[in-house]
Parts: C-alpha cells; sequence; structure tokens
C-alpha cells in the first residue's frame, strides 16, 4: 500500500489523432480515477479535442518566455487559459534534438508554475553516461538546475520522472531495481533538503514501459506510476498499465 496517489501519464509525442483522443477517453472510464491520476500529453493541436474530452491534460513542452515575439513557440500562460494541468519540461528529446540546457529547463519550469501549470521534470541519464557510473551526478545535476534557481520547496508542485535514456523507445526497460534504485537515490537527495517535499513528491518512472513490465516496476516503494510513450498510443495497453498503477494505493 502506498501513500502517494499513484499517476500514469501518456506521452504521445508526434503521434495521435482525433480518433485516438475519442478512443482514449472511452477506454479510461475502466480506470478507477481516485487511486490513479491519468493524464495525456497529446501533441499541441489535440489538446482542446483531449480537454473537450473530460480528459486531464498535458502539454508536451512549453516555452520560458512570456508572450511575444517567439514564433512556433507556446506560452505557459496560454495553456493554462486553455485547461491544460500539466507540461513536461526537459523531456530527454527536447534536450537532445532541440539543445535544451538544464537552465532552460528551469526556466521552463518556473514560467509554467508562474501560470499554475504543474511541470513534470524529465531526468535520466545515457547508456554512456550509465556504463561510466555518472547516473546519480547527471540526474542530480539536472535536478539541482530547478533547486538551485528556484529552492527546493519549487517541487512541491511538481513531478519528477526518471526517464534513463537509453531505454526510451527502446523496449530495454530499466529492471524494478535499476528504476527503484534511482527513484531512491533522487527521493533520498530531496530528503536531505526538505523531507516533507520529498515524501509527497511524485516519482514517475518511463522508458518502453508495456502492459506486461507495469505492475512490477510501479510495486517499487518509490515508484509512483509511469511516463509512457509507445504504449500509450495503444488504448487498452494505456489502460492496463493504468490499471496496474491501481493496485498499489
Ligand atoms: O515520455 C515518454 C518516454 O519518452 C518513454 O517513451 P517509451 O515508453 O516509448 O519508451
Amino acid at each position: 500500500m502506498k501513500l502517494r496517489k499513484q499517476m500514469v501519464a501518456g506521452n504521445w509525442k508526434m503521434n495521435g489523432s482525433v480518433e485516438l483522443v475519442n478512443q482514449i477517453a472511452n477506454a479510461i472510464s475502466a480506470v478507477e480515477l481516485d487511486k490513479v491520476d491519468v493524464v495525456v500529453f497529446p501533441p499541441y493541436p489535440l489538446l482542446n479535442n483531449a480537454l473537450q474530452n473530460e480528459l486531464v491534460v498535458g502539454a508536451q513542452s512549453v516555452s520560458e518566455h512570456e508572450a511575444g515575439a517567439y514564433t512556433g513557440e507556446i506560452d505557459a500562460q496560454l495553456l493554462a487559459e486553455l485547461g491544460c494541468k500539466y507540461t513536461l519540461v526537459g523531456h530527454s528529446e527536447r534536450r537532445s534534438i532541440y539543445g535544451e540546457s538544464d537552465e532552460v529547463v528551469a526556466s521552463k519550469f518556473q514560467r509554467a508554475q508562474c501560470q499554475g501549470l504543474i511541470p513534470v521534470l524529465c531526468v535520466g541519464e545515457s547508456e554512456q553516461e550509465r556504463e561510466q557510473n555518472l547516473t546519480e551526478s547527471v540526474v542530480s545535476r539536472q535536478i539541482d538546475a530547478v533547486i538551485n534557481k528556484l529552492g527546493v520547496v519549487s517541487l512541491v508542485k511538481s513531478v519528477i520522472a526518471y526517464e534513463p535514456v537509453w531505454a526510451i523507445g527502446t523496449g530495454k526497460t530499466a529492471t524494478p531495481e535499476q528504476a527503484q534504485q534511482v527513484h531512491k537515490f533522487i527521493r533520498d537527495k530531496i530528503a536531505s533538503l526538505d523531507d516533507a517535499v520529498s515524501q509527497s513528491l511524485i516519482l514517475l518512472y518511463g522508458g518502453s514501459v508495456n502492459e506486461k513490465n507495469s505492475e512490477l516496476l510501479f510495486a517499487q516503494p518509490d515508484i509512483d506510476g509511469g511516463l509512457v510513450g509507445g504504449a500509450s498510443l495503444n488504448p487498452d495497453s494505456f489502460v492496463n498499465i493504468c490499471k496496474s498503477a491501481q493496485g498499489n494505493v
């Protein structure tokens, strides 16, 4: 039994359709939403459809800037006005493909919170960094960028998703023990600064989560659910993953 309410988030990345929004909305009615928070992160053009279907919704990224001359960027204020509750910040694809630095990610985190959005801060090491035993220092550095800018209390209204880069979209999931080890490291690190913040913080695991491995991953004491990519595009799989989280509460 866990005290923290579990959470399962589906990051659709640059996938999905109006039809998929409808299918997911129908499928989710089978989940006990008092036990697990279910959130979908569709591409921006589908946010409104998802909201109309009464899904809890987040954006996949957000601008660090206030509204203005930033062609192609999306303002946190507008996302909040639309009805989004969450936004991802620092997903590894944003860091590696679009060059988002720890500092930019921390600014996005700040801008999101200023507008009442809950940032889901994504952290995780590459395969090479894991082989060099740098997992803890990489994850620490990524989290410290936020703590140093905004203080540990800023984590109260946030979620952290540990997503080892080598497990994203590869089918190579971290074992429950590997994932738990890093989640415990993160929780202990934050506890050393503020125990209450640490104990209430939702920590998600992401990286090739599917309906076969989710139950064991989510059963780990410091894993509070998952950030699911590929498997969140299949309504049956996504619902089964959500159901595997609801059993822990
Ligand atoms: O945000 C989700 C992660 O990138 C995981 O994606 P994946 O489940 O397809 O490995």
